[in-house]
């Protein structure tokens, strides 16, 4: 059975279709990224599976059970992050976690947690006064108590600098080495590129691009490119060559024959590939396609 299942999802906010027809599935272990534009639907789609919002239509179910109906059932097993906090600003830091101890029904160690979000120095620091990627970081605490099985994280690194986003990777990942499913969202791509089992891409309410990393992946061309002389005449590629003033770029399926076929039509017009590169196909070229495409 998948951890979440999410079928023809639809919201809307009036006569606004937030999210017009999501289908995914999220499996058990597995670490999920829900990417995409500003005001793609991400938000609404976490808020939907978390229970917190009643959908327009669809079907979504966690651990089988209905997430609106079933939600303090399903809280004991899911660690939720939202967007922006409800934390209390004269409590500190340790008295958070204590207060957070005594609501949830799964036992943790706030000294543990505290170290594991780099936040024992500042526990007797009251939140109000903690700085944003601090709260950010206690929010992440306060999600991942007690290790549940499903852990639901919203944009869990904006705000936090390079040190602790790397730290709080390594969290989630230890979070799926230990047996929980993770579903998040991120607008860092290199991020879930080098993290995330599957990745779901949306745009104004819909998935435009879904699958395992490897899917997404080598659907899409790799890219050559680099500077050519005018007159001499290009090579045939299996990929689609442009060129644009002096840039040549190759957008193919075959980068290893293209690139050596470029380098061949070098090496015998005497040419010299100063700017050459070869890059394989990013979630980065692929996001950027869709917002242009679609735009
Ligand atoms: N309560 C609301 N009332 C009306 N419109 C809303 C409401 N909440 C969200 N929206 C709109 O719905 C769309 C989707 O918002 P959502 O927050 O789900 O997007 P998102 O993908 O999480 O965006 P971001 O990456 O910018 O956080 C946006 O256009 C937003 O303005």
């Amino acid at each position: 059975m998948d951890v979440i299942d999410v079928s023809d999802l639809h919201h809307h906010y009036g006569s606004f279709a937030a999210v017009a027809g999501v289908d995914f599935a999220v499996r058990e272990g597995e670490i999920f990224a829900l990417l995409g534009t500003n005001g793609a639907g991400k938000t609404t789609t976490l808020e939907i599976i978390e229970g917190f919002r009643r959908p327009s239509g669809g079907r979504v179910r966690v651990f089988g059970r209905d997430p609106v109906a079933d939600r303090t059932r399903l809280s004991a097993d899911v660690g939720v992050m939202m967007q922006s906090s409800g934390l209390i600003g004269e409590l500190t830091v340790a008295e958070t976690l204590g207060l957070w101890g005594g609501l949830r029904s799964r036992p943790d160690s706030p000294t543990d947690l505290m170290s594991t979000v780099d936040l024992t120095d500042r526990r007797n620091v009251a939140v109000e006064k903690l700085s944003g990627g601090e709260r950010r970081r206690l929010d992440f605490a306060l999600a991942i108590w007690g290790r549940p099985p499903l852990v639901i994280l919203d944009e869990p690194t904006t705000g936090l600098d390079p040190e602790s986003r790397a730290h709080l990777w390594d969290t989630v990942s230890a979070l799926r080495a230990g047996g929980s499913t993770v579903l998040l969202t991120t607008h860092y791509l290199e991020e879930a590129q080098a993290l995330a089992d599957q990745v779901a891409i949306m745009h104004t309410g819909r998935i435009e691009v879904a699958g395992t990393l490897a899917e997404v992946l080598t659907n899409q061309p790799a890219r050559i490119t680099a500077t050519v002389p005018p007159a001499v005449p290009l090579p045939h590629f299996h990929g689609t060559p442009t060129v644009d003033g002096h840039t040549l770029t190759v957008a193919t399926h075959h980068l290893q024959d293209d690139l050596y076929t470029l380098l061949r039509w070098a090496e015998e017009h005497n040419v010299r590939l100063d700017t050459l590169a070869a890059n394989p196909a990013s979630l980065q070229e692929i996001f950027l396609s869709i917002g242009k495409e679609k735009v």
